[in-house]
């Protein structure tokens, strides 16, 4: 399967680079990369093929990751507008809808949404997909092998849901980041020095992630056995009650959410 990517920036680095971690074949995938840097790094680093406007032989793909910003993709979608044939043409911007896509590329419905995470680089993302209606099954098992070679997948019913995707674990890696840097900070507050801080609070969220990720048990069980009576979880659990924290974070991803359907609506006037 030759896969070609639109947009060579952070996510699609991510991609490319779990890609050929996972056995892809470096020279059956390309990029096309406004910055020169750029396309140097991927080339480098990955080995594969990348060149600065979606020539013949990058045209001629199987799958077609549009991977540049929402606000960049109309323009750079417009030169290939009208010439695609049978590519699967995976969109994995914010918001964008897949209507205004199919309208963008001069009426092609081929079109699969999919909205990976940035631990795809250590084969380890999760990605949410939609496909249109006229997308045939192979079609939609192409747009999902390129996902599923860099974690797991799970497609949902309505295209409404990749807003809630993208809120969830699209944007997700960057909460889990913030609370490490929190924790650290915290860490630090108490007197550790700074990498001894780090890997007491990076270690925690892996261990308890790979806990949670391999017990049949649902997360709140697992913080109930950490949480003994009177000790020192439960009063570190009543301070996060008393600051709101479930409301925190439910703000957060619905703030998420409607960025996402902004986004959409926004750019899809155009
Ligand atoms: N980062 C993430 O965690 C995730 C991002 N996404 C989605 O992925 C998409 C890309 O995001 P991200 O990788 O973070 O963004 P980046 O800005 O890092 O990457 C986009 C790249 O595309 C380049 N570009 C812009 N226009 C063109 C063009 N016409 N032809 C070729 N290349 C072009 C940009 O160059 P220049 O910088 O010069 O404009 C930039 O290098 C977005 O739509 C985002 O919503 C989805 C899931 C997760
Ligand atoms: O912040 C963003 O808009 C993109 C989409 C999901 C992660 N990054």
């Amino acid at each position: 399967m030759k896969i070609t990517f639109l947009g060579g920036g952070n996510m699609a680095a991510a991609l490319i680079g779990g890609l050929v971690k996972q056995g892809f074949k470096a020279a059956d995938v390309q990029a096309v990369e406004l910055s020169a840097e750029g396309r140097a790094k991927l080339e480098s680093q990955f080995g594969v093929r990348a060149v600065e406007s979606l020539d013949e032989q990058a045209l001629a793909c199987d799958v077609l990751v549009l991977a540049v910003k929402p606000q960049q993709l109309k323009a750079a979608v417009a030169p290939i507008a009208g010439r695609l044939t049978t590519q699967v043409v995976v969109s994995i911007a914010a918001g964008l809808r897949l209507v205004d896509i199919g309208r963008w590329l001069g009426d092609y419905h081929t079109l699969v949404r999919a909205m990976p995470n940035t631990p795809a680089l250590i084969g380890a993302g999760i990605t949410g997909l939609f496909a249109d209606a006229s997308v045939s099954a192979a079609g939609r098992a192409a747009a999902e092998q390129v996902l599923a070679a860099v974690g797991s997948t799970v497609w949902v019913a309505e295209e409404a849901q990749i807003d809630g995707v993208t809120a969830v674990s699209g944007s997700g890696p960057a909460y889990v980041f913030h609370f490490i840097e929190c924790l650290q900070a915290a860490g630090e507050s108490l007197g550790f020095d700074e990498a001894t801080a780090r890997k007491l609070a990076i270690d925690t969220v892996l261990g308890a992630a790979k806990l949670a990720a391999d017990s049949d048990e649902a997360p709140g069980v697992l913080r109930e056995r950490v949480t003994s009576k009177g000790g020192t979880t439960a009063a570190a659990l009543a301070s996060f009650a008393a600051d709101g924290f479930p409301a925190i974070v439910t703000r957060a991803v619905a703030a998420a959410e409607a960025r996402g359907r902004e986004l959409g609506e926004q750019l899809g006037r155009d």
